[in-house]
């Protein structure tokens, strides 16, 4: 049966949504724009996960009372606003997703304990910095293209290309990604990092985590390293992640994201493979 909602004379069409209120059937408008919620939506999840709660607690903030000349009764259908569309109809995915988001958002804040120097773990701030440029673009960019121009056999410098184009990929991959998800750093980090550009601005995915965890499989696969070395290699990409949160600048969930997007670079790099046989194969 449908919901009350679907008595509305002035809606336009609608579309069945599994997950409604009490498991029944809902519609939602087909006319209006889903926008992804926002971080006011997210609390009113939290804040109840019972839909008419979420209602009535939303028509409460100033936000609401601020607009209420365009919103004075669900009833009537044009003062709905998209939140009312997302929070009516919560499907499994969506609350699955803002209570993912919200363990996050509480984790990365609490793990944020180099955020800076009055925070309760400010003296350990130099070190995670020292950490965040050894994972940094520019050194990584610089150093490769140096043993490249040094390297005086022809798989080591085979081995130096491969890297260099990972390392750009990286960069091409990361500002795409930043540049459609556009997830803000948390409002707990000072923006005090060295040579940013401006996606660089946004969280999501933390470019520190995609290339060292890049980086970190490239060196494992490439260069022959004694057992230590291995374990050196591995401590350094996790150390990397880690201080991304520890410093304020990420939320676990773009680390995580980070380390998985940096293993399928990796992958990709791979395939995309430049030996000496291929560009002389192009050449001639
Ligand atoms: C050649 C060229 C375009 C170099 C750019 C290198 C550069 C500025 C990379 C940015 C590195 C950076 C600050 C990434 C941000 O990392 P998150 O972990 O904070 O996302």
């Amino acid at each position: 049966m449908p919901s009350p909602k679907a008595k509305n004379p002035n809606r336009s069409g609608g579309s069945p949504v599994l997950g409604g209120t009490g498991g029944r059937c809902d519609f939602m408008p087909l006319t209006k724009p889903l926008n992804r919620p926002s971080p006011q939506s997210h609390l009113l999840q939290r804040q109840g996960s019972d839909p008419t709660t979420a209602r009535l607690r939303a028509s409460e903030s100033p936000t609401r009372r601020r607009g209420s000349s365009s919103s004075t009764g669900s009833a009537s259908g044009q003062g709905l606003s998209d939140e009312d569309g997302i929070r009516l109809n919560p499907t499994f995915l969506g609350v699955a997703l803002s209570s993912l988001l919200a363990v996050d958002l509480w984790l990365s804040k609490r793990m944020g304990v180099c955020a800076c120097e009055d925070s309760s773990w400010g003296s350990v701030r130099p070190l995670m910095k020292l950490i965040e440029i050894s994972g940094h673009g520019v050194p990584w960019l610089a150093g490769t293209a140096y043993c490249l121009y040094k390297s005086d056999t022809v798989a080591g410098q085979e081995v130096m290309l491969n890297l260099l184009i990972g390392l750009l990929l990286d960069l091409v991959l990361v500002a795409m990604v930043k540049g459609v998800v556009r997830r803000p750093r948390p409002t707990y980090n000072r923006m005090d990092m060295f040579a940013t550009v401006s996606v660089d601005r946004y969280s999501f995915p933390s470019g520190h985590a995609t290339r060292a965890a890049m980086c970190g499989r490239f060196l494992l696969a490439h260069l022959v390293l004694a057992a230590p070395l291995r374990v050196l290699v591995l401590l350094w990409t996790g150390l990397v992640g880690l201080s991304r949160v520890l410093l304020g600048r990420h939320n676990v969930t773009d680390v995580m994201f980070g380390f998985w997007m940096g293993y399928c670079q990796y992958n990709l790099v791979e395939m995309l493979w430049l030996s000496p046989q291929t560009l002389l194969g192009q050449l001639t």
